[in-house]
This record gives structure tokens, C-alpha cells and sequence, in this order.
């Protein structure tokens, strides 16, 4: 336990009908008869009570006060919440007197900190908590719900338990070996290894759904020089976003749009028609949108329906491009493509837009949906992942079972290393408990 309070607005700043002042550690109890001049409150039992800076005796507010007691805390600390009247000058006073009482204003996140270190939380789930508050789509929170509620922490977790009782295998093998071992890893031990390792691959093999819910999917407009991407981009964003002319070669600079798409976080793109094209910067504007092509995760494919398709955006259709036919005002004779079918539009009229967003949400919806199995949501998981399977993979090529501990035991450890479980003490649990090693 840390032996100093700490205290924060937990609710955003400004005039509100309440804001939540919350403070945690040893000194939340004191800090609260303090104030109120009273006894405690019992847990979790909301009191009104008036609130006098110490130092002055100058009543600042009446609120609602809350006392949890250790460890049936937010933080497993005894913690206050100060339900205030929103506003600045309450804030102000509420945060003078605090600080009088020899409390400390919380560091970014320090709340959450101190719940994982009591054990309250594993990484995976104050992640999450992150993830909660940032959300902006349905899709992105529900994915952070999930991942607060445990079961990615869960998953990870009971991949290092399985790891950890292999581990304990080998070390067993390694100790007190039976008979004359063969290289590398026992019969007993290496399905567990091989079993692991193709679940981590599967997992790791999600086109980075779950990361791309998190930080948003991204959709880049390409075409020719006036294909109408500019127009295309405003008329979904239903503001003027990005600059329309009747001169080709307007756009340069890649321009971002977030939206909401049926609950989908999507980051959408213009870019600078494809041509080639003599001018300097025009043709730094055409890198730009090749490279932002490139990494999309889709592609809106914008053709004009008033001439024959270009070259350079037939050569982008992938299974992750969406074909736009546009300037339906234009003609009724709209040309085809080759082999695929288009949407056919009119950005400047909005004709057969609820169809194409129809088909962007489709075709969001058909990569990005989250399946059954929890999804890896972050980089920093990937990676610890990704080092744990090239462990394993060493284990199983390994000459010795020396060696092969070795990497089992850094295997272990980069899995550990994503719920801040990293310990050796449950190794030796699982080793006691498997094996009589006294006998
Ligand atoms: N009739 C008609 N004109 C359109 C339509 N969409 C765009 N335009 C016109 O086509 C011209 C080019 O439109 P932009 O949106 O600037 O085209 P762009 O593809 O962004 O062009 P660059 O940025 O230069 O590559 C403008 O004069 C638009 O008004 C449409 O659906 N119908
Ligand atoms: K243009
Ligand atoms: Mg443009």
C-alpha cells in the first residue's frame, strides 16, 4: 500500500448539474471528516453533507459524499468521491482545501495505476478502461467492454498457465530425469508447446481487426483528376471538407475525415488524382495518395462517368476495392468496367449515395465485425505475442531441454509481460503442486 492520498476530478471540467472530485489511499477517510466535519459515513452509503475548508472554516459546497472502504475500492485503497456542483469556482475551493489537508493531485492515470497494483485489475483491463473513455462508435465500445470485463486478460492468462504447467514439465524432465532423455523436449511437453503456438498464430492471424476498431479503419478515395473524390468525400461528410474546382489536380494533400459507419470508427481519405503529372508538387500529392492506397484497408475506386476509365485506378481493383461510377447526372450511358460491377452515383446530385455508404458499411462490416474469439487489440499485445511464438518455435527446434526451458521460460514471460503477471512465484506454485519433488 502507498501511504500518500492522492485526489482528482474524475468527471470533465466546466459547468455541469455535478462534477466527482475522487480521492484514494490512506488519508481519503480523514481528508472526508475534514471536510464535513463529521464521522465517516458508512461504505458506499450516499450522505448529503455540507464541505468547510479546514484551514478557513468557509462552507465551499453541499454535496453527496460516498466513503469505500479497503480493498472494496475502485483503486483497493480506501477511497472518497465528492459529488459537487459543477463548476470552476467549486473546483477551485474543493481542490485548495484537499491540498491544505496534505493531499496530492493524481498523476494522468494513476487511479487506474494503483487498482492494477492492488491487484484490482490486470493491464489488459486498465487498458481497457482507456479504451472505454476513448471510444466514439458502438463497435469500438462494446470491444472495450469486453476486453474491461476480463476475457482477453483471461485468454492471455490462461495461455501463460498452460505455458507455465509445460514449464514445469520440463524442468521436472530437466532435474529429475527418468530415463535417457531424447534431445529437445519430451513427449509430455512438446504437444503443449505445438498446441500454443498454433493457437497464437491463429490469433495473430486477424488482419488487425481488433487494433484497427481501436484507432479506425481506414478508407482511401483514388482516381483520375476530377473523378469528382473531392465531391465524393463532402457529400459523405455532409460538410465542405475538402476543396471542389473544376481543374484538375486540385487536391494535393491526403485529407482525413472521421465518420461513424453503422458503428464502425472510419477514417476517410482524400487524395490527389492519378495522372502523370509535370508539376512538382502535384506529383509529391500523387506519391501521397499511391502510399495512402497502399496501407488502406479499403478503397473507394472513383471513375467519371463522363469518359472511358483511366489506366491508373483500373490497376488498383483488389478484393478490397469498392468501384464508384460517378456523375450519374451526367449521362445515362455510363461506361462498365471490366469484370466488376460499380456503384453508380452522382456526388453532386447525391443520387445512389445511401446505396454506396450501404456498401462501405457491407464491406466494413464483413472484415471488421468481431467474432466469437476476443480480438487483439493493441500493438503492444502483438508484439509480446509475436516474441512468445518465436520462443516456442525455438523451444520446439531446440537441441536440448535445457535450452528449450529457456525459451519456454522467455515465452512465458512476454505473455506475462501483457497482463503485468510476470512473476516467478506461481512457477514454483505449479511445480509444488504437479510433482512430489521431495519423494
Ligand atoms: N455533373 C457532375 N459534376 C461533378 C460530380 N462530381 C464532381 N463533379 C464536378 O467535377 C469537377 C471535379 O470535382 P472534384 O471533386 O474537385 O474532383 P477530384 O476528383 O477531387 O479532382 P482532383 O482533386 O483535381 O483530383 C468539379 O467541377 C465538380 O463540380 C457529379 O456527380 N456530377
Ligand atoms: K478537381
Ligand atoms: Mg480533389
Amino acid at each position: 500500500m502507498r501511504d500518500d492520498t492522492i485526489f482528482a476530478l474524475a468527471s470533465a471540467p466546466g459547468r455541469a448539474g455535478v462534477q466527482v472530485i475522487r480521492i484514494s489511499g490512506p488519508g481519503s477517510g480523514p481528508a472526508l471528516s475534514g471536510l464535513t466535519g463529521r464521522s465517516l459515513p458508512p461504505p458506499r452509503l450516499a450522505q448529503l453533507a455540507g464541505l468547510r475548508d479546514p484551514a478557513t472554516g468557509e462552507l465551499f459546497d453541499k454535496a453527496l459524499v460516498l466513503f469505500f472502504a479497503a480493498p472494496a475500492s475502485f483503486t483497493g485503497e480506501d477511497v472518497v468521491e465528492l459529488h459537487l456542483h459543477g463548476g470552476r469556482a467549486v473546483l477551485s475551493a474543493a481542490t485548495q482545501a484537499l491540498s491544505g489537508l496534505g493531499l496530492r493531485v493524481a498523476e494522468p492515470g494513476e487511479f487506474s495505476r494503483r487498482a492494477f497494483e492492488h491487484g484490482k485489475l490486470d493491464l489488459t483491463e486498465a487498458e481497457a478502461i482507456a479504451d472505454l473513455v476513448d471510444a466514439e462508435t458502438a463497435a469500438q465500445r462494446r470491444q472495450a467492454l469486453r476486453q474491461m470485463e476480463g476475457v482477453l486478460g483471461q485468454l492471455y492468462d490462461g495461455w501463460r498457465h498452460r505455458l507455465t504447467r509445460a514449464l514445469a514439465h520440463l524442468e521436472a524432465d530437466i532435474d529429475f530425469p527418468e530415463e535417457d532423455l531424447p534431445g529437445g523436449l519430451s513427449d509430455t511437453v512438446r504437444p503443449l508447446v505445438e498446441g500454443l503456438a498454433a493457437e497464437l498464430t491463429v490469433h495473430l492471424a486477424d488482419q488487425g481487426r481488433g487494433e484497427r476498431l481501436r484507432d479506425g479503419i481506414s478508407i482511401a478515395i483514388l482516381g483520375a483528376p476530377n473523378a469528382g473524390k473531392s465531391s465524393l468525400l463532402n457529400a459523405i461528410a455532409r460538410r465542405d471538407v475538402a476543396i471542389v474546382s473544376n481543374q484538375a489536380g486540385t487536391t494535393r494533400d491526403v485529407i482525413e475525415v472521421q465518420l461513424d459507419l453503422g458503428g464502425y470508427p472510419v477514417v476517410l481519405a482524400d487524395t490527389a488524382g492519378l495522372r502523370d503529372a509535370a508539376d512538382q508538387i502535384e506529383s509529391e500529392g500523387i506519391r501521397r495518395a499511391l502510399d495512402r492506397a497502399a496501407r488502406a484497408d479499403l478503397k473507394l475506386l472513383v471513375f467519371d462517368g463522363s469518359r472511358a476509365p483511366d489506366a491508373a485506378t483500373l490497376a488498383l481493383i483488389d478484393d478490397d476495392a469498392l468501384l464508384v461510377m460517378n456523375k450519374l447526372d451526367m449521362t445515362d450511358d455510363l461506361p462498365a468496367l471490366p469484370g466488376r460491377a460499380a456503384l453508380r452515383v452522382s456526388a453532386r446530385t447525391g443520387d445512389g449515395l445511401p446505396a454506396l455508404l450501404s456498401a462501405l458499411e457491407a464491406a466494413v462490416a464483413a472484415r471488421y465485425a468481431p467474432s466469437s474469439a476476443p480480438a487483439l487489440t493493441r500493438a503492444r499485445h502483438r508484439s509480446a505475442l509475436e516474441e512468445c511464438r518465436e520462443d516456442l518455435c525455438r523451444a520446439l527446434q531446440a537441441p536440448l531441454p535445457e535450452l528449450a526451458a529457456e525459451d519456454v521460460r522467455l515465452a512465458v514471460r512476454a505473455l506475462g509481460r501483457i497482463t503485468g503477471r510476470v512473476d516467478v512465484e506461481d512457477l514454483l506454485d505449479v511445480i509444488f503442486r504437479d510433482f512430489c519433488i521431495g519423494k
